[in-house]
């Protein structure tokens, strides 16, 4: 027999009184990738997060961590989690917090180990009432991790972290990875999840909205985002029968600067050289992680402004 996937999600939807957090999301982790949730605020991640943990009940659908109830103590042993607040008492010192959760797991990391991968030397005598932002996401990182977790689930962890620290902690998310370990983490950095994802999901308004690879993603964006400058004022209807999406045309005192998305750049420019349009400082670029999901985001509250006229 197969064994279960980390984390299945079967039609859960989450209310909180009559407003719905999440709506009939469905996903199934696959063992050793590093899943990115991404939405704005109050998109529903934290919500959909405290579900996968065990810590809020769904009020549809079914959870499953390692084909348990996520609550079950032999699903919580084999899983890590950092909140946006842990909470711990905040009278412990470093070195006895870190102490105290290892002993929570049946094989924890070494202790060391912990401490370099927190890079918290320096803090093993403070307490967590006297730690700074950046410190204090650390630790929660180290009680994370610290039972040497299958599945590991992170909120925002590195918010206040500065950015070497920052970059270190990827680092350690990726080795993680690596090892086969599943990780599911949330982010308000694109370039974080540029950087880290094998997987990104993208909720949006209680709603899963995409769910594929980076490439996947930045694939349902319109190909290419072209930008130039004209040395005359121009209007849109310039560009009527070219195949051009959320074009933006900015006067400038001297200039003119034009922006829009095409899946067919080449055919754009030759009819503007056809037509003698002279164009400076021309840049055609792949679109980025970011104006893909926020492409994804447009077009889902296009959809729905339809669906409500
Ligand atoms: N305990 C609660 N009671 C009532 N509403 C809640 C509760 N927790 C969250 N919500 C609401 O549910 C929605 C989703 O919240 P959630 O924290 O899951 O969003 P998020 O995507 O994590 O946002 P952020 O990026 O701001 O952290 C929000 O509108 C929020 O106000």
């Amino acid at each position: 027999m197969s064994r279960p996937s980390p984390v299945v999600l079967d039609g859960v939807s989450k209310d909180y009184g009559s407003f719905r957090a999440v709506s009939d999301l469905s996903l199934e982790l696959t063992p050793g990738q590093i899943t990115v949730l991404l939405g704005s605020n109050g998109a529903g991640k934290t919500t959909t997060l405290s579900m996968m943990t065990g810590l809020r009940k769904p009020t549809l659908g079914r959870v499953r961590v390692f084909g348990l109830e996520p609550a079950d103590p032999r699903a919580r042993t084999r899983t890590g989690v950092m909140l946006q607040d842990s909470g711990v008492p905040g009278v412990l010192r470093v070195r006895e917090l870190i102490r105290l959760f290892r002993q929570y797991y049946p094989a924890p990391l070494d202790f060391d180990q912990v401490v370099e991968m927190a890079s918290l030397r320096g803090q093993l005598n403070t307490r967590a009432q006297d730690l700074s932002g950046g410190q204090r996401q650390r630790l929660y990182f180290a009680l994370a991790v610290c039972g040497d977790p299958e599945l590991l689930f992170l909120d925002e962890p590195t918010v206040a972290m500065d950015v070497d620290s920052r970059n270190e902690f990827l680092g350690h998310i990726r080795a993680l990875a690596d090892r086969g370990r599943t990780v599911v983490l949330t982010t308000h950095y694109l370039a974080e999840a540029e950087r880290l994802a094998d997987r990104v999901v993208v909720i949006h308004r209680s709603r899963l909205i995409a769910d594929g690879s980076k490439a996947e993603l930045k694939a349902l964006t319109a190909g290419k985002r072209v930008s130039f400058t004209l040395p005359d004022p121009v209007d849109a209807t310039e560009f009527e029968g070219l195949p051009v999406e959320g074009l933006e045309i900015s006067p400038e005192p001297e200039e003119t600067v034009v922006r829009f998305h095409s899946t067919r750049p080449e055919e754009v420019l030759s009819a503007l050289a056809l037509r003698g349009t002279r164009l400076r400082d021309l840049e055609v670029v792949g679109v980025d992680l970011e104006e893909a999901v926020q492409n994804l985001v447009h077009q889902a509250n296009r959809e729905t402004a339809e669906v409500q006229s």
